[in-house]
């Protein structure tokens, strides 16, 4: 098993680049399948596992993708298949997201019910409302959605009970090549959400309003591909923010934008950390101790639920006791357990945790349960007295970019250690002789990597940056 070790008490201090936006790049990619012509060039796309899985689900398509340096090139064209594989669905709840595209460009899907995951449920009921309003009839059999339109499909004025991201995305999608105009209400009004929008808009599509509760989509008759830079990670950048603040630490977000991390932002203001913020990103400032605040989740510009694990980590060392309230997900506490093997006095009543500050957290073995969990445990063993080894790292490898490299530019003791099956694999790749793949399979689990600067972490001295 593959597993992140921290030794906890180093403050870390210097610079840390964010990736482009996980949220964002996923409806971008499925979105690629509307270009009729032409190909799209997406730049800034994350190396992460997420998106190797949605550029599986477009391969599977007929979507020939190229990646170089960060950017893919996507050519959509000619598709060959409405059907999304079962078992790359399955792994990620976004590849759900091609069901608008492809509703749009062949009138007919077939894809898999995404399921629920650790955090919630997470129905589609929302999506479908949107397509069946739009003139898909939809049928249910083993496990999957067939959805089928007759002709094209047609705008219709579709209120949405929650203001879902993912059905606002999906329905903004199908719309772009309905006949006639598609109105959204209660959409949701994310930064993601006006992501996609302009690349839509950049395709040749009008799309109006995203960002604010009312979307409306004029249909255009075709869209082209164009070229897109992805927003940056606010969620990431989010992150880092707060493993800066736990450890009282002094860190500059490059690229993180303050617009977006308002509620975050105000919340450690109201801790008593110090921010400041210019147009290339966010210095965060803190020494301790911190005070305690209360939190209660909501869709933006509400605090965000993918950043609730995180803050309530960083909570556990404020001055006081501070009430943590998700209101987005029914089941986003999966991390308290963990916390607590460390020490953590949290207490969760429903939707709502106490967490009892000034906590004395200390190192042990835990396990990420979900992406933003794995995130939060690695923010508490930045600060924990002594080592934490955090497992369950395919569920943080879906959402950080080199987060192990990352950390250690700053100053952490971090390093990642690969489980037997991928120092196999990497011996295979080196294409090693038997006699010398056990040698190095040997020295490979003794002296774990630790993991080597990448090119896109600076070190930059802080005072320097800012001066
Ligand atoms: C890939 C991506 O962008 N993921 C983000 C997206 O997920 P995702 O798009 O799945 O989240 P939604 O905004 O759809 O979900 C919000 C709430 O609405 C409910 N719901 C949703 C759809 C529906 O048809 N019916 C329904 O009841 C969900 O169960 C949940 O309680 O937004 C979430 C909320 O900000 C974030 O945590 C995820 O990181
Ligand atoms: C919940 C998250 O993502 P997803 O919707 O991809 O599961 C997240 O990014 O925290």
């Amino acid at each position: 098993m593959s597993k992140i070790i921290v030794r906890g008490g180093r403050t870390l201090k210097g610079t840390v680049r964010v990736h482009g936006a996980k949220n964002s790049v996923l409806p971008i990619l499925a979105a690629a399948l509307l270009a009729e012509e032409g190909s799209s060039v997406i730049h800034d796309v994350p190396a992460l596992d997420d998106v190797k899985n949605i550029l599986q689900v477009l391969a599977a398509l007929g979507v020939h993708a190229q990646q170089s340096d960060g950017s893919v090139r996507l050519q959509a064209e000619s598709l060959t298949s409405h059907e999304a594989p079962y078992e790359l669905v399955r792994k990620m709840r976004a590849s759900f997201l091609v069901m608008g595209p492809l509703l749009a460009r062949l009138g007919k899907v077939k894809i898999s019910l995404p399921g629920g995951c650790a955090i919630g449920t997470r129905p589609i009921d929302q999506h479908l409302k949107g397509f069946e309003a739009m003139g898909a009839e939809i049928g249910f059999g083993q496990g999957a959605i067939e959805a089928t339109v007759n002709g094209k499909l047609r705008g219709a004025r579709i209120y949405l009970d929650v203001a879902s991201v993912g059905a606002t995305e999906n329905i903004m999608m199908a719309a772009a090549t309905a006949d006639g105009t598609t109105t959204i209400e209660n959409a949701a009004k994310e930064p993601e959400i006006v992501d996609l929008a302009n690349y839509l808009n950049a395709m040749g599509a009008i799309v109006r309003g995203a960002g604010t509760g009312v979307i409306r989509i004029e249909g255009v008759e075709r869209l082209h591909g164009v070229e897109h830079h992805v927003i940056p990670d606010r969620v990431e950048a989010g992150t880092y923010m707060i493993a800066a603040a736990i450890t009282g630490g002094d860190v500059y977000v490059e690229g993180a934008i303050r617009d977006h991390l308002g509620p975050v932002v105000a919340k450690l203001e109201e801790m008593g950390a110090v921010i400041d913020c210019d147009e290339n990103g966010i210095r965060v400032r803190a020494s301790h101790p911190l005070r305690a605040v209360d939190v209660k989740t909501l869709p933006y510009p509400g605090f965000p639920t993918d950043m609730q694990a995180q803050m309530m980590t960083l909570l556990l060392v404020a001055d006081g006791t501070s009430i943590v309230t998700e209101t987005v997900f029914e089941n986003r506490f999966m991390h308290v357990d963990e916390l607590i093997k460390m020490g953590a006095e949290i207490k969760v009543d429903g939707r709502t945790a106490i967490v009892t500050g000034n906590a004395k957290i200390s190192g042990a073995s835990v396990c990420a349960t979900d992406l933003r969990a794995g995130a939060a445990l690695i923010c508490a063993a930045l600060a924990a007295e002594g080592s934490t080894e955090v497992t369950g790292l395919h569920h943080i490898e879906r959402g950080y970019v080199d987060i192990v490299s990352k950390l250690a530019v700053l100053g952490a003791d971090i390093l990642r250690a690969p489980s037997p099956e991928e120092l196999l694999e990497e011996a295979e790749q080196a294409q090693l002789q038997p006699a010398n793949l056990l040698q190095h399979l040997e020295q490979q689990q003794q002296q774990p990597q630790r993991p080597a600067a990448k090119a896109d972490v600076g070190v930059l001295n802080v005072q320097a940056t800012l001066a």
